[in-house]
């Protein structure tokens, strides 16, 4: 059963989804169908208003590795196929936390035959998230750095709590430059010059920075992300939907397509780029830093 979070009733947190019984299940209202949740990738799907909550739940910062992205790539797609849903909304269930992006343990030291299956995954993920049908809401509750930012880019509206929290591609910081289809994503959501400061510099933004630079669309005080996103959707949930979807493929197909036709190269050249000595020096580099951290 996953652990209560601190500030916040059991009660609370079993009526919000993230406490869950032994078995694996959710009880919940009848109008809610919960996925059974064996992993890292909690689905809540109420039937009510055919949104879906998503929660990564791979503590203590949600780390994206080859399990979690497989778990998320699956749930996508059954929430792609089921006909009564409509919307799905991105969050965490680890508190402070959106997603800390990839797992840098997957980069590191690792050997090339598991660096294509998990760059596999990623691109699996990104696909069905970013091709999506249905309307995608990224309620980022906490930091969301790298692959994080990709996840809440790939949606179609993004709602930031206020504070210490950033958001952003940090990865020339690690050494690593970010692929060619997150770049893509990002220029769609800022544009090119903005896109070209950000990349270059790996910056990281809080959230009043990103709501300024078109990188959030909200920034609300914590307890309101939620409430945000729900009351959003309603607006969206009024769109026809056939009109909207044709829109949304529209304006995304060009960039879906570019991965599309190349993922096998992508992932054969991110396992070679990733296993260069000094790729691997500068990873090194950087866990030694994120452990420092804490001494
Ligand atoms: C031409 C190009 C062609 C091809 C492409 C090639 C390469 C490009 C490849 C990939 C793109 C990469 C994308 C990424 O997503 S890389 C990941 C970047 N992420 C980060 O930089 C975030 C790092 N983490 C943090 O800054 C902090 O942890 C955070 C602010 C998120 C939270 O801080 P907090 O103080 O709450 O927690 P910590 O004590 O720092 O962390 C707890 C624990 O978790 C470990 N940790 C953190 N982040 C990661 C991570 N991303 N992966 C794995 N592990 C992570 C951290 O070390 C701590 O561990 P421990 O000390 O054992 O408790």
């Amino acid at each position: 059963m996953a652990a209560p979070m601190r500030g916040m009733s059991v009660l609370r947190q079993a009526f919000q989804g993230l406490v869950r019984p032994a078995g694996g299940q959710v009880c919940r209202q009848v109008q809610h169908r919960c996925y059974s949740t064996p992993g890292h990738v909690q689905v809540d799907m109420n039937s009510e208003t055919g949104v879906a909550t998503v929660r990564l739940n791979r503590p203590p910062v949600n780390s994206l590795n080859l399990d979690v992205l497989t778990e998320l790539s699956i749930a996508l797609e059954k929430l792609e196929t089921d006909k009564s849903c409509k919307a799905m909304v991105l969050a965490s269930a680890a508190p402070g936390i959106f997603s800390a992006g990839l797992d840098i343990l997957e980069m590191y030291q690792s050997t090339p035959e598991r660096c294509v299956a998990f760059w596999r995954a990623l691109q699996d993920a990104w696909l069905n998230l970013y091709g999506s049908r249905l309307i995608t809401m990224a309620a980022i509750e906490g930091h969301s750095p790298a692959g994080g930012c990709l996840l809440a880019m790939s949606c179609d509206y993004r709602v930031m709590a206020e504070g210490k929290f950033q958001i952003g591609l940090n990865e020339t910081k690690l050494g690593i430059v970010a692929p060619f289809w997150f770049t893509d994503v990002m220029l769609n959501t800022i544009g090119h010059r903005e896109t070209e400061k950000a990349l270059q510099l790996g910056a990281l933004y809080s959230a009043q920075q990103a709501l300024s630079i078109g990188l959030v669309d909200k920034v609300v005080p914590l307890a309101e992300v939620m409430p945000t996103v729900e009351g959003e959707l309603k607006n969206w949930l009024q769109i026809p939907a056939a009109a909207r979807v044709i829109t949304k493929t529209s304006m995304r197909k060009a960039v879906l397509d570019r991965l599309r036709s190349q993922k096998e190269k992508d992932a054969q050249f991110f396992a070679d780029f990733i296993n260069r000595d000094s790729v691997q020096k500068s990873l090194g580099m950087y866990i030694a830093s994120l452990q420092k951290k804490k001494n």
